[in-house]
């Protein structure tokens, strides 16, 4: 720590004070060498901790470092003399790499979409956590001095994260006002200015649901210098953040913990409703609606965290896009095609992305194949929860000429491979008491698409509708549930062959939706279908075709 710099923190106090008292025991001449050994020894590890989370935390963007750069160097004073600034701007007001960082960190993790800052200085805090949210996040700005915004603004520009930021400049309480007044709520808040006030922020943000359900707040300088906790404190701030940790600490509304990263970053969540403390308050229903059934929000429902999951058809198009979704929601993921190649291509997509997948090769019109494929997955993890038999094939011939060979083919794969599907894991499935299956259909099985001719299969997905529909009701009192998807026509591999890319604007004009369905248009129905929160629901044909059934 250089000498001129003010302790600003617990450790950087301690610094101070174990210098100070080394440099009394040497002054003295007779300290007991045992008791300058200890000092030192406390001096070292307070005076390295902070340098070595700098050095062991991920490295700031160059964008971070050019912010950094430009504020510390920045002439403050100079600023406030001018009447530039209304108050004198400490550098030591940046948040700076490490909790930088934990902000980047704490954003991710919560998966943070909307955030608020109150206090944004020149912007470091605010850029770190723009780094971490999705495309299409947005971080708003509270700050009382609008020289701050001009001088952040054109590093925001530079970086490709800038413009998720909206800086609202003047006082940070009448922000909250509009913003309540708007309805908005944050995925998370983090507090940063005018401590005095931390209290009334606190306040204003649980009492107007500024915080989202499953939002997280922060607040800096929550130990203030361990002023918190030193008894002898008569500082202000000190005193008002005493205050505000005990009073967020009694809150029945919020769960907290202080991390004594820097100053201090408390991290506060709304607690899970506690129906009797809430009844007391307000006449309430508490039932399943209410708490969520075994307490857990409707999304949380929709979650397969720990399922057992197949697809088969995975190595492309829907097969694919399901084999993504399952495992987005929690699954564990065999990736099944009869292409060993685009199977193992799309268990790597997975494996990338920090789920669990093997590739299985099969040939699901055969029954060897079929089996081995469940043994396969059941050895390996024990279970089958979901299946979703997927694979199909489609070819193209006027009815007076179908073959026999071409009807067969596509009977094999479309019909007779799902039923064999559907066979081998329903049993698995019996067993366990409990199982998904998903079979995918095709609106084909409602509507003769046209004018491409294609009697084979409708005929046969018009079969996997009809056999989805006996085993939802067969199975349904043994926990298995079977449900088919009916996608229109997809933008995948498959329509654009030569032949059928010609037609391509003539389906246009019979969707009211206006195009082909993306493969990402069926995601969320196969994650729904997949989990309990679809539970009474059986033998569906879920049709997603942006209405061309309809017209
Ligand atoms: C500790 S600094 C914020 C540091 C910042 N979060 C960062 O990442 O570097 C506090 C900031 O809050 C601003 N501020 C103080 N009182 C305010 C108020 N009532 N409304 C809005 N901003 C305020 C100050 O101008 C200052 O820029």
């Amino acid at each position: 720590m250089p000498a001129d710099k003010v302790p600003d923190t617990p450790v950087e106090v301690l610094v101070d004070l174990l210098t100070k008292a080394k440099e009394i025991a040497a002054a003295s001449g007779n300290a007991p060498e045992e008791l300058t050994s200890h000092l030192q020894k406390a001096l070292d590890i307070a005076s390295g901790l902070d340098e070595y989370l700098e050095k062991m935390s991920t490295q700031e963007s160059e964008h971070l470092t050019e912010l950094y750069k430009k504020t510390v160097s920045h002439d403050w004073d100079q600023v406030h003399k001018q009447g530039k600034t209304k108050f004198r701007l400490p550098k030591e007001c940046i948040t700076g790499h490490v909790e930088g960082q934990t902000l980047k960190m704490l954003i991710h993790i919560s998966q943070a979409k909307r955030v608020l800052e109150i206090g944004m200085f020149t912007g470091y805090g605010a850029l770190s956590m723009a780094e971490a949210l999705p495309d299409g996040g947005c971080l708003i700005a509270c700050e009382l001095e609008p020289y701050l915004k001009e001088f952040a603004q054109p590093i925001f520009d530079k970086s490709p994260h800038g413009k998720k930021i909206i800086v609202k400049t003047g006082s940070a309480m009448d922000t909250l006002k509009e913003l309540a007044a708007a309805g908005d709520q944050f995925d998370m808040i983090f507090v940063d200015a005018d401590k005095n006030n931390y209290i009334n922020y606190y306040k204003f943000i649980l009492d107007n649901n500024l915080l989202k359900l499953r939002g997280v707040m922060c607040v800096d300088n929550s130990l203030f210098k361990a002023k918190v906790y030193l008894k002898d404190t008569t500082d202000n701030n000190g005193l008002a953040l005493r205050e505000f940790n005990q009073f967020v600490c009694a809150d029945p509304r919020v769960e907290q913990v202080i991390i004594p990263v820097r100053d201090g970053i408390s991290v506060i969540r709304r607690a899970s409703v506690d129906a009797e403390r809430m009844t007391a308050q307000c006449e309430i229903t508490d039932d399943e609606v209410f708490r969520g059934i075994q307490g857990r929000p409707i999304l949380d429902r929709m979650r397969l965290d720990g399922e057992v999951a197949y697809v088969t058809g995975a190595g492309q198009g829907i097969g694919r896009a399901f084999a993504h979704a399952l495992g987005e929601a929690g699954a564990k993921v065999a990736v099944v095609d009869l292409d060993q190649v685009k199977a193992e291509a799309v268990t790597k997509e997975l494996f990338l992305k920090g789920i669990t997948a093997i590739s299985v090769t099969a040939d699901i019109s055969k029954s060897d194949d079929v089996q081995r494929m469940i043994d396969t997955i059941v050895s390996k993890w024990g279970a089958i929860h979901i299946a979703c038999n997927n694979a199909g094939i489609n070819m193209n011939s006027a009815s007076e000429d179908t073959s026999l060979e071409e009807w067969d083919q596509t009977f094999n794969v479309n019909l007779r491979g799902t039923f064999m599907c559907c066979q081998a894991a329903g049993r698995v499935m019996l067993k366990q008491g409990y199982g998904k299956i998903i079979n995918t259909a095709s609106m084909a099985s409602l509507i003769v698409p046209h004018p491409q001719k294609q009697l084979s299969y409708n005929t046969s997905k018009a079969g996997v509708v009809k056999l989805t529909q006996t085993l939802g009701t067969e199975w349904i009192d043994r926990g298995v549930r079977v449900n088919c998807i009916s996608p229109g026509i997809v933008d995948t591999p498959l329509i654009h062959s030569e032949s059928l890319r010609p037609l391509v604007q003539r389906w246009l004009s019979d969707i009211p939706a206006g195009r082909l369905a993306q493969v990402t248009d069926l995601q969320a129905a196969v994650v729904y279908l997949a989990s309990d929160a679809s539970d009474y629901m059986t033998g569906h044909n879920l049709v997603i075709e942006g209405g061309q059934s309809l017209w």
